[in-house]
């Protein structure tokens, strides 16, 4: 039983960093299904968890925030998909010096999407090390619904971060 990776992308970033968790992953001795552009995923309700990634291209959007395959996918697949109780984890890249007040907005998206398909979500992060304005990735509690990546800003953190990420699904029981 399988975790799968599923990420879109416009110009790369959200696939470098779905990398870095898969190796992270794999790195630990997880069980990591290889990384997968969601809109070629198939039997997605066979893995026994799922770690999702979206950019952040439809800057201030209510909706199809990402400008990738995930904005038609939320709402045409994940509807009749089965994914009750299954463990979710969310990612997102982001620029938050160049768009401070939509910081990976899209996560927050695919949060509320995967939540409102019964979801049990998990891997909420700090905002500690961020210099954003606003984002609707933060949840009521003020932490993030997962883990924001910066490969605009800081890149050089996304490796490091996506490890102790690993760690603390881990310890979440996602791969449990
Ligand atoms: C026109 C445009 C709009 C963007 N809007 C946002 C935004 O609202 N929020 C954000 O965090 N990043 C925004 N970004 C930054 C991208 O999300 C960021 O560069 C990301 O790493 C791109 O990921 P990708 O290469 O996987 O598509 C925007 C970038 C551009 C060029």
């Amino acid at each position: 039983m399988k975790v799968g990776v599923l990420f879109s992308t416009s110009t790369g970033n959200c696939e470098t960093v779905g990398g870095y968790i898969v190796q992270a992953a794999k790195a630990a001795g997880l069980d990591v299904d290889d990384l997968k552009e969601v809109s070629e995923a198939r039997e997605i309700e066979k893995y026994s968890g799922l770690i999702v990634g979206a950019p952040t291209w439809n800057t201030g959007a209510d909706s199809e925030r990402s400008g990738t395959s995930w904005d038609e996918w939320l709402y045409s697949d994940l509807p009749s998909l089965n994914l009750k109780d299954k463990k979710v984890a969310v990612f997102g890249v982001g620029d938050q010096i160049s768009y401070g007040d939509n910081f990976c907005d899209a996560a927050g998206e695919l949060y509320d999407q995967f939540l409102k398909a019964g979801c049990k979500m998990l891997g909420f992060t700090s905002t500690d090390g961020y210099d954003h304005d606003d984002s609707k990735a933060l949840l009521p509690d003020g932490r993030f619904c997962g883990l924001m990546l910066d490969e605009d800003n800081q890149s050089e953190e996304s490796e490091g971060r996506a490890n102790k990420w690993i760690e603390q699904l881990k310890g979440e029981g996602l791969f449990a």
